[in-house]
C-alpha cells in the first residue's frame, strides 16, 4: 500500500532553467528508493522540497492520503523528515539535542526510540552522545545525528548521503538499519543501491533552454527496479 506519494514536483530557477521537473515518486511502507544522479543535478533541492523546506515550482504531494496544508508545515516535516548529510554544528551534545526536538510541539503524540542504544548498534557508545558535538569525528558525528533520526521516528526519512563520513564496515552497519525504514536515500555508490534500493530514480542535469523541444526529453526523469 502506499502511504506517501509526490507526484509533478518541479523546479524552475530565475534563469529559467528546470533543475528537475514532473518527478514522481511512490513509496510503499519499508522501500528504499535510491536517488543518484551527477553532481547538481538538484537531488538535495528535490528532498528539500519534498519536506516542504523550500519552495518548489509545481509538485503536490500526500502522506497517509493527507497533504502537507492539512498536516501543518511543521508537522509535515516531523513525519517526512530531511537528514542532511553534515549536521549544523548544535552547541551542546548530541543527548542535548535530541532532548530539545523531543520537546518540539511538532513532534507532540510521537513515540520515540532511543538513540544511544541505535548508535550502539553502529559501534558507538554513550560517551559519545554526552560529548560535545564539536569534539566528535565527521564519522561518529554522522552516526550520532543518523541515530537521532531513526529515535524520532519519522514515517518517512528522507537521506542526503547518509554514509558519506563512514569508513566501510561502519557503512554497513548504518545501511541494516536505514533500509528497515521506508526513505529515500541519496549515495552516489552504485554497490550502495545494489544492497538497499527497492527503486531507483535518477536525476538528470539539464543544460539547455528550457525552451527548447530537445530539453524536454533531457528533462524527463527514470525510474527503474535495481535486478
Ligand atoms: N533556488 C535556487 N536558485 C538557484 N540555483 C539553485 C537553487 N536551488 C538549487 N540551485 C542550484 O541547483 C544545483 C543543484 O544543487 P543540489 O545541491 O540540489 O545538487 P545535488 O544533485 O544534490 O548535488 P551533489 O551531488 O553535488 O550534492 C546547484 O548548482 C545549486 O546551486
Amino acid at each position: 500500500m502506499t502511504i506517501f506519494e509526490a507526484n509533478n514536483f518541479s523546479m524552475q530557477l530565475d534563469d529559467g532553467r528546470w533543475l528537475f521537473k514532473d518527478v514522481n515518486i511512490k513509496l510503499d511502507k519499508g522501500d528504499v528508493l535510491v536517488l543518484r544522479g551527477q553532481s547538481g543535478a538538484g537531488k538535495t533541492t528535490l528532498l528539500k522540497a519534498l519536506a516542504e523546506l523550500i519552495p518548489y515550482t509545481t509538485g503536490d504531494s500526500k502522506l497517509f492520503g493527507k497533504t502537507p496544508d492539512e498536516y501543518g508545515i511543521p508537522q509535515w516535516r516531523s513525519h517526512v523528515m530531511y537528514v542532511p548529510q553534515r549536521p549544523a554544528i548544535h552547541p551542546g551534545t548530541p543527548l542535548d539535542f535530541f532532548e530539545m526536538i523531543k520537546k518540539y510541539s511538532s513532534q507532540k503524540g510521537k513515540t520515540f526510540g532511543d538513540p544511544v542504544k541505535i548508535g550502539m548498534d553502529w559501534n558507538l557508545s554513550e560517551s559519545h552522545f554526552r560529548e560535545r558535538w564539536s569534539h566528535l569525528s565527521g564519522g561518529e558525528m554522522q552516526r550520532a545525528a543518523l541515530a537521532i533520526a531513526l529515535a524520532l521516528n519519522s514515517e518517512i526519512l528522507l537521506l542526503d548521503e547518509p554514509t558519506s563520513a563512514l569508513d566501510p564496515e561502519s557503512t554497513l552497519l548504518v545501511e541494516e538499519s536505514l533500509k528497515t525504514r521506508t526513505c529515500v536515500w541519496i549515495t552516489h555508490n552504485p554497490q550502495q543501491e545494489e544492497r538497499v534500493a527497492t527503486q531507483s530514480l535518477v536525476l538528470y542535469r539539464l543544460t539547455k533552454s528550457p525552451l527548447s523541444s530537445e530539453n524536454l526529453s533531457d528533462a524527463a526523469t527514470e525510474i527503474d527496479m535495481p535486478i
